[in-house]
């Protein structure tokens, strides 16, 4: 099923446009990773669809439907709810571990210590870090390594119960065993979530990925079958793109 569809879209800073006549799907509790070179407009690809792109001054147009329905016709802060974001650096706030998870769902209106209590402990088990913090959850955030608070940032997101998680590059400032956490811990999450991923990392899209997006230039160049795109690329660039030709 395809819970995000891109029609004809077309996105602009100013005078410049970044994304030209792109249309995909996204299709639910799968994981598509969206390639391409630096500055090709993947990260404002990703604050579009969950309408943050206006926070940055940018525009759109053509469609974006979210569960067959505009997302200009849903409540803005209902759709940064389903539609949740992480982004390349870790962003713990400056608060507890346990305030970080609490604060969006404070916000949506939730009030029982209870319920908050188990948003706090089910989401920190998602991502593997009640375990690790379980005695701890007054410390500050800050105090957690970068490998922790990345993760902390991915609890945090789903505290609002998201449908889609969009992620910019999040194992970008980490090592390669967080990465790996992180990454085996999207696999599991794609059972429950649908998972947009934007990566340099070309093993990483290869290794977790159903779906990939080529995208150059703010051109979508080719989509398709994760191992369809690696293996049989249809376009001369992705094929170029995949044996390091850009940068
Ligand atoms: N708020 C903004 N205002 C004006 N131009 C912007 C803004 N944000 C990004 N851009 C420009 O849009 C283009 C695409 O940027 P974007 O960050 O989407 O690319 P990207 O593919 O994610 O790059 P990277 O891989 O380096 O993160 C770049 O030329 C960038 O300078």
């Amino acid at each position: 099923m395809e819970i995000i569809k891109v029609n004809n879209l077309n996105v602009s800073y100013g005078n410049k446009l970044i994304l030209k006549n792109l249309s995909m799907p996204f299709i639910k509790n799968k994981i598509t990773a969206i390639i391409g070179p630096s500055g090709c407009g993947k990260s404002t690809f990703l604050t579009t669809l969950n309408l943050m792109l206006e926070e940055y001054d940018g525009k759109y147009n053509g469609e974006i439907l979210f569960k067959d329905k505009d997302i200009k016709a849903y409540d803005k802060d209902e759709i940064r709810k389903m539609i949740g974001m992480v982004f390349q650096k870790p962003t713990p706030f400056p608060l507890s571990i346990y305030k970080n998870m609490t604060y969006a769902p404070i916000y949506y209106g939730v009030r029982d210590k209870q319920e908050l209590r188990n948003l706090v402990e089910s989401n920190l088990k998602k991502v593997g870090l009640f375990e690790e913090v379980s005695n701890e959850l007054n410390m500050s955030a800050m105090k957690l390594s970068g490998g922790q608070q990345q993760r902390l940032s991915i609890a945090r997101a789903l505290t609002v119960e998201p449908e889609v998680l969009l992620l910019d590059e999040p194992c970008s400032a980490l090592d390669i065993k967080n990465t790996a956490i992180i990454e085996e811990m999207l696999l599991e999450l794609s059972k429950e979530y649908t998972i947009i991923i934007v990566t340099h990392n070309l093993s990483q899209a290869k290794r977790i990925s159903d779906y990939v997006a080529f995208v150059l230039d703010g051109e979508l160049i080719e989509y398709g079958h994760t191992n369809e795109v690696f293996y049989n690329p249809q376009d001369k660039r992705t094929k170029e793109y995949l044996d390091g030709i850009y940068g």
